[in-house]
């Protein structure tokens, strides 16, 4: 065995830290809302797309932004794998638009996770979500690959056994999921064939509410020929975050399978009911969730890099 490193003789990663770039890049903030704040207003879409990427990237190999590599000729990447290919422009263009800005102000210095990070938390509260704490120092990871992704992100198919396993898998309560899955799908698009099964086909779902039904089929009949038709996840209020959608659930108004069967399974609907009566209670779960996800197995010290650019390693390592 010439692999065996001695691990526990390393010195401890640095822990992420509030004012992490005070003395490196004390503009760090001012920068990424000078960004994001009118990206956001000229394109409503860019909330949504950014939380998106950034639970997936959390979510495989810990916030890295290994979620935005781009594949080339040796190397398939996290974003290339089918669930990601439907993760919308918007999210990937403010991170390059902020990373851009921020080289000209304090060059290498500032981790495309921290950017993703950073972006995600200021567009949550620019759409009326609540605030919570964020920490910098996160190290941007050094693989991305297609293939370790399949496991570790829900998909609108999949049973609530599986979806509870894979939350649990990253140590997250039944709660914790309900809060994050109802604050991401609070905002934001899912394109027809995510849910048309419920609709189209020898058994249509009857958990459907029929006027939402017949909505979504006219909206969806025409999308085998034009594949981008979405509909908003929250069919009441799409733009703002709120907690309209747990509403909507009691009401059989979920557009995807496995968020109405949150409003069913005898594990999430006492959880569902209580969102749907008290936004603050809700508020509250999400943002301590939200605290949770930004510092999920983050990289730190000499762990990552800081890439020059957001979808490219610094170096090229052979296979990646
Ligand atoms: C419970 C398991 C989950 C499943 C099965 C699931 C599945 C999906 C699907 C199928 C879409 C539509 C994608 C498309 O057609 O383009 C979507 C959209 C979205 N999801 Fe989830 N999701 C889950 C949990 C979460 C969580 C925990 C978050 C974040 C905290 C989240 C955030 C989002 C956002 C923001 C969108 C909208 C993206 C956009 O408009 O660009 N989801 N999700
Ligand atoms: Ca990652």
């Amino acid at each position: 065995q010439t692999t065996t490193t001695n691990n526990q003789q390393q010195p401890p990663s640095p822990p992420l830290t509030s004012d992490y770039y005070a003395k490196t890049c004390p503009r760090f903030h001012q920068v990424v809302q000078t960004i994001v704040v009118p990206k956001q207003s000229t394109t409503p879409t860019t909330a949504a797309a950014t939380l998106r990427l950034f639970f997936h990237d959390c979510m495989v190999g810990g916030c890295d932004a290994s979620v935005l590599i781009a594949s080339n000729a040796y190397n398939k990447a996290e974003r290339d794998q089918d669930i990601n290919e439907s993760l919308a422009g918007d999210g990937f263009d403010i991170v390059t638009r902020v990373k851009m800005a921020l080289e000209i102000e304090c060059p290498g210095v500032v981790s495309c996770s921290d950017v993703l990070a950073a972006a995600t938390h200021d567009l949550i509260i620019q759409v009326g979500g609540p605030h919570y704490d964020i920490k910098f120092g996160r190290k941007d990871g050094l693989e991305s690959k297609a293939t370790n992704v399949e496991g570790n992100l829900g998909r609108s198919n999949m049973s609530m056994d599986s979806i509870i396993k894979i939350f649990e898998s990253h140590r997250y309560t039944v709660r914790e999921m309900v809060a994050l899955m109802g604050g991401g799908h609070s905002i934001g698009f899912a394109h027809c064939k995510e849910f048309q099964s419920r609709l189209f086909g020898p058994k249509p779902d009857p958990s459907v509410h029929p006027k939402l039904a017949e909505k979504l089929k006219r909206m969806c009949a025409n999308s085998t020929n034009d594949p981008t038709v979405s509909a908003f996840l929250d069919p009441i209020s799409a733009g703002n975050f709120d907690n309209m959608i747990f509403k909507n659930l009691l009401n059989g108004l979920g557009v995807l399978g496995t968020d109405q069967a949150m409003a069913s399974d005898p594990r999430t609907r006492p959880i569902v009911e209580e969102y749907a009566r008290d936004q603050v209670l809700f508020f509250h779960d999400f943002a301590r969730a939200m605290e949770k996800t930004s510092v999920y197995r983050v990289k730190t010290g000499d762990q990552g890099e800081v890439r020059r650019r957001c979808d490219a390693f610094n170096n090229h390592p052979k296979g990646q």
